[in-house]
């Protein structure tokens, strides 16, 4: 387990190999996802081959941060709820329903990039989440995403 003791470092194996937060996929950008209080915060340094226009990130890249952040928040948030350990069973695994996001500036590739989610409604299996992407003091980007729990019958 990291040293920082992240959400995704409790996704069972099984489900650890999503794109975005899967520790198990060796080509996936394995966020790492934290409390800050009530925030959730990630911190992500994008590589040169995540441009778009040069010297700027790539705007799936973004979108992706404020998916795999939110859906790690969502699960984070009904584990709290429940007053539950996010080891314990049954286990709570989110995925996305709905993923909005706006692109307010142009994210520089320099340097690291801070997301933070803000649980903005649990209702039954629902988990809805706003999420910001920061450079500096810059907010260049800001999600909202629906998170679902995972259906037993997924596919
Ligand atoms: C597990 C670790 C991996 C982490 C994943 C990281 C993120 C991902 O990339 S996941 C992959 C992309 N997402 C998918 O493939 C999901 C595909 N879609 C599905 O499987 C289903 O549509 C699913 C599960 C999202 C919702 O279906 P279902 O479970 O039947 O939901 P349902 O019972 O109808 O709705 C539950 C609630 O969610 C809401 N909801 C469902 N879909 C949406 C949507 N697209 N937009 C907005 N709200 C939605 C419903 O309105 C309902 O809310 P309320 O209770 O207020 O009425």
């Amino acid at each position: 387990m990291d040293a920082i003791d992240a959400f995704q470092d409790h996704y069972p194996d099984n489900v650890a190999h999503c794109y975005g937060c899967g520790s198990q996929n060796p080509h996936g950008h394995q966020i790492k996802t934290v409390w800050d209080g009530d925030e959730t915060v990630t911190r992500f340094t994008p590589e040169p081959y995540h441009t778009s226009v040069p010297g700027y990130a790539y705007g799936g890249l973004i979108a992706s941060l404020i998916d795999c952040h939110s859906t790690g928040t969502a699960a984070a948030a009904m584990y709290r709820q429940a007053g539950r350990d996010m080891d314990s069973l049954p286990a709570f695994r989110f995925v996305t329903g709905s993923l909005h996001v706006d692109f307010l500036k142009p994210t520089p590739l320099a340097g690291e990039l801070v997301i933070r989610g803000r649980v903005k409604e649990i209702k039954g299996r629902k988990v809805v989440v706003e999420t910001t992407v920061s450079a500096g003091d810059v907010t260049t980007a800001r999600g909202e995403v629906v998170a679902v729990q995972m259906p037993e019958n997924f596919g």
